[in-house]
């Protein structure tokens, strides 16, 4: 039968936003390279990864210590039963480890015609150990009447030629333009095994024209698999844009920034894996601790605040006076009311069933807790007060926040309530504990103990870094602001009973 070869035109694109790309590779335990690297690659990239397997080596980042090819039947069964029930949009080939292998992905690749196919013609891992059987790469050329993409380092196009080895730029493009007219395919020449501070690569036409891509040299020894996530990457990024040149110009931009901050990763001892999620984590610093880590160290100065104010140093003591006592109650009965509707806010934002009641049941809790200052202790501490200033400003930036702000700055505003209100009973209930005698705010500082209210206190801790890991830089920036102006709050809540009392008292007026 005779098969049209694949068209390396741009014409007529299909764009998929998360295509389903197949790795037909082989595996590297270590993972760097092989499927491993391509199905991180591709996931950096927003495909959807599969992977079928054509070896297993035994490899680490100083070597291949073995390679065990399956029966090959089993590798068509594996083709088969993910052909028959998925739609592939791209497909990329690494390490074929001989032509028995090589004919079973031709057969198969024959049959499926997949949109987009990259080659990436394996054969020497970056260790310089063989991975294909010598004199493969005959069969390895047959496969090229089904490829649209083949990526060859230049060790790997000099084979495929059956020449020396390119020893200049030139002499590589020269010897890709050779291939991609000999073969009717397009060729990406990558440069990465010359010398020089820069690692240039150029896409070939078969008609001999081609596109230079040039990128600076990365000082790191950490370049295990960079032909494997380059390839994926292209694979993806063709699926994704359409284009050749824009798909190449993108997956080097990514492959520098992944080797940039290879090191980071300290993987083994010799050539290293590069940093294929570099993207994603530079955006989700979970790495570096989490986003509640950041905010408690944040908001150090406001804790300490916190622990000098007279009112919470009295309190402790048991000398603070009934009247700033009194205004406190009162003023926390006014501010749980308009509290509670807040997180009744985030409960109707709230991305699952669980913290939509998580917050439900917070917004409940405050209305009873309302309920019981009014009816348990201004009853002994009785207060006519109308709202405070802070109380109102408090408030204000509360429903400001629940008004306009997405799901995560919500989360992020009402959490100084409960996070710092815990630490303060935390504090103040151990001090209790050490107090000798009968101490006047004694029931008070016994609620603080209440284990419900800090297991919920770290269930809104815990939710605050999903939503921030869910959000995006931006998103986590307003966050923390929301976060910082309630933890101020905070303390000019527990500030005011001093401040408002004392003035009232002075100056007879609000
Ligand atoms: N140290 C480096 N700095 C920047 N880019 C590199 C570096 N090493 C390799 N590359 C790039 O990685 C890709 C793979 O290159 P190459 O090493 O030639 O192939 P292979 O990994 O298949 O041996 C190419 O885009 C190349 O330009
Ligand atoms: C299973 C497997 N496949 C491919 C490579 C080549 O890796 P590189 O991308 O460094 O050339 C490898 N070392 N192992």
């Amino acid at each position: 039968m005779l098969t049209p070869a694949p068209s390396t035109s741009d014409r007529a694109p299909q764009r998929v936003k998360h295509p389903r790309v197949l790795s037909i590779a082989g595996s590297d335990p270590s993972g760097g390279a092989g499927i491993q690297a391509d199905i991180k690659s591709i996931s950096a990239h927003g495909g959807y990864a599969m992977a079928v397997l054509t070896a297993l080596t035994a490899q680490n980042t100083q070597g291949v210590q073995g390679v065990h090819i399956p029966p090959v039947a089993f590798l068509s069964s594996q083709l088969d039963a993910v052909a028959a029930d998925i739609s592939l949009d791209a497909v990329k080939i690494g390490m074929l480890a001989d032509a028995q292998v090589m004919r079973a992905v031709g057969d198969w690749l024959a049959v499926t015609r997949p949109a987009v196919v990259v080659l990436d013609p394996v054969m020497v891992a970056t260790s310089g150990d063989l991975l294909v059987a010598e004199g493969a790469h005959e069969a390895l050329l047959e496969l090229l009447k089904f490829t649209h993409l083949v990526t060859p380092n230049l060790p790997e196009l000099a084979v495929l030629l059956n020449q020396a080895e390119a020893g200049s730029w030139a002499e590589a493009l020269e010897q890709g333009q050779q291939l991609a007219a000999a073969h009717e395919v397009l060729v990406l020449v990558k440069g990465g095994h010359l010398p020089g501070e820069e690692c240039p690569d150029a896409l070939v036409w078969p008609d001999g024209t081609h596109q230079e891509f040039r990128a600076p040299r990365i000082a790191t020894k950490n370049t295990h698999g960079t032909g494997c996530s380059l390839s994926s990457a292209v694979a993806t990024l063709r699926a994704q844009t359409g284009d050749w040149v824009e798909s190449v110009r993108l997956a080097k931009e990514w492959l520098s920034g992944a080797l940039v901050t290879a090191d980071d990763l300290g993987v083994g001892s010799g050539a290293g894996p590069i940093n294929h999620l570099h993207a994603l984590w530079a955006n989700a610093p979970a790495a570096a601790g989490t986003f509640s880590d950041e905010l408690w160290a944040d908001c150090a100065p406001q804790r300490q605040a916190i622990f000098e104010l007279d009112f919470i140093k009295e309190l402790a003591a048991g000398t603070l006076e009934s009247k700033h006592f009194a205004y406190y109650l009162a003023q926390d009965a006014l501010y749980l009311g308009t509290y509670s509707r807040v997180l009744a806010r985030a409960s109707s934002l709230a991305p699952t069933e669980e913290e939509q009641k998580f917050w439900a049941q917070g917004a409940q809790n405050c209305i009873e807790v309302e309920m019981s200052l009014h009816r348990d202790w201004l009853s002994q501490f009785p207060l006519e007060s109308p709202m405070g200033p802070v109380t109102k400003h408090y408030l204000d930036h509360l429903q400001a926040v629940a008004c306009s702000g997405s799901y995560g700055e919500v989360v992020a505003a009402v959490l100084p309530c409960y996070w710092l209100y815990a630490e303060v009973g935390r504090v103040l209930h151990s001090d209790y504990l050490s107090y000798s005698g009968k101490h006047p705010y004694g029931a008070w500082l016994e609620s603080y103990a209440d284990e419900d209210f800090s297991r919920a206190t770290e269930r809104a801790v815990a939710i605050a870094d999903t939503a921030a890991r869910h959000g995006s830089a931006p998103e986590r920036e307003r966050m923390r602001a929301a976060f910082a102006h309630s933890a101020q709050y905070e303390v000019d809540f527990f500030a005011a009973p001093h401040r408002r009392v004392d003035a009232d008292l002075g100056a007879r007026r609000d």
